[in-house]
């Protein structure tokens, strides 16, 4: 079954059913590359689980009125409150690729997070997403390289296609170890695909899976000196430790995101969602703090956004709607995702997204509801 065409509100298909949808089009490594993660993949069911152990307590009588849920970001005013979170490969998918992620996004209104590993050129992405919108935010996410002129040559690719922040994933020292590619000897891209923002760089191969520049040696320091090289805002991905959050904010940071990559790295951390107040305790007066971390319904949203985030980020559902179809796929993903928000909101008597507020969060044992 594919879900397409309009469909009102209280027909919408759930995200379970883009994923199955998505598993039945996928070559089945390709499918497992973007379902699974590192080790036991304990950290993957632990996200999994973790929105069921959180509840709204509404606020009733607030005569609330009209819903307004546009948020401001880092080079996106007044943008969607879900983004598109960054996630490798998108021609992996469907043939339309970033191209079609780029579409949709900017359609609803969403930040879309390309990067290091998209199999289409972050100019291209831009020009697609200016296709579907005149003046789309188009965030550009990237691995910090051993050799700071590779990590320059990135930033300018960004800054010159009109990318409004940059985004550094800091939970990559190395690659996670994932059982599920070893199974299906999915170590690089079919023939045919590449990362094609690493095509050309100083000293570098046209990029494979293998050729993303993941490595042990880069700190804070290399941190730094992106800060000094460009103009853009830069956010920092895969902070999961307060500590962390406050030193990124200290060296210059315009945002956190909370996320353990969608437990596809360490298969020891917590869920990404339980770590999110403490960050938002350490810097959400400084800077905003994002979440991304299997955010899959309105309701979510809600929970993230009460707890203090100030948008969320969604990387598989994304792929799930691009697998099944296309560019219409993700739209009518992230418009579930926010048709589901704005429906919360309103069942919280919330007119603004700072009315959902920590106190009216309870922690549940998860398996009550
Ligand atoms: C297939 C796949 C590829 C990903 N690639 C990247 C990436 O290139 N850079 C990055 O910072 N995060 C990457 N992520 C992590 C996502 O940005 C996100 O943090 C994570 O998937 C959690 O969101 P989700 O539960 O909605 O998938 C990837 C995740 C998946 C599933
Ligand atoms: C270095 C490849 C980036 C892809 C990625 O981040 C993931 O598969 O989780």
């Amino acid at each position: 079954m594919t879900p397409d065409g309009p469909r009102a509100p209280h027909e919408a298909y759930g995200l379970r059913e883009w994923h199955d949808a998505a598993r039945a089009a996928l070559d089945g490594a390709h499918y497992d590359y973007v379902a699974g993660g590192a080790g036991e993949e304990r950290v993957l069911a632990a996200n999994e689980r973790s929105f069921d152990r959180y509840a709204l307590l509404p606020r009733v009588l607030r005569a609330a009125g009209p819903r307004d849920t546009a948020v401001e970001l880092p080079g996106a005013a007044r943008a969607a409150p879900v983004l598109v979170a960054p996630t490798a490969f998108h021609r992996l998918l469907h043939p339309d690729g970033e191209r079609a992620t780029a579409r949709a996004a900017a359609a609803e209104g969403a930040v879309l997070v390309t990067g290091t590993a998209a199999t289409t050129a972050v100019g291209d992405v831009v020009a697609a997403a200016r296709e579907a919108a005149p003046d789309p935010a188009v965030w550009f996410q990237l691995y910090l390289h051993p050799r700071p002129e590779v990590t320059e040559a990135l930033v300018r690719r960004a800054e010159k296609a009109g990318c409004r922040a940059l985004v550094v994933t800091a939970d990559s020292p190395v690659f996670g170890r994932r059982a599920r590619d070893v199974r299906n000897g999915f170590t690089d891209l079919p023939p045919g695909y590449a990362a094609e923002n690493m095509r050309d760089l100083p000293g570098a191969p046209p990029g494979g899976l293998t050729d993303i520049p993941l490595s042990t040696a880069v700190g804070w320091r290399d941190l730094a000196t992106v800060l000094r090289t460009t103009s853009l805002p830069v956010l920092v991905k895969g902070v999961l430790h307060p500590d962390d959050a406050r030193l990124a904010v200290e060296h210059g940071a315009a945002g956190v995101v909370v996320s353990n990559h969608g437990g596809r790295q360490c298969d020891a951390v917590p869920a990404a969602v339980d770590c999110l107040p403490a960050v938002v305790d350490a810097v959400a007066v400084r800077v905003p703090v994002l979440l991304a971390g299997e955010v899959r319904r309105g309701s979510d949203v809600a929970v993230a956004l009460a707890l203090g985030a100030a948008a969320v980020g969604v990387g598989r559902p994304v792929l799930w709607g691009l697998a099944a179809a296309g560019e219409a796929g993700v739209r009518r993903v992230l418009a579930e995702l926010l048709d589901g928000y704005d429906h919360t909101l309103a069942l919280c008597g919330g007119r603004r997204n700072a009315d959902l507020e920590r106190g009216m969060v309870v922690r549940t044992a998860g398996d009550a509801r």
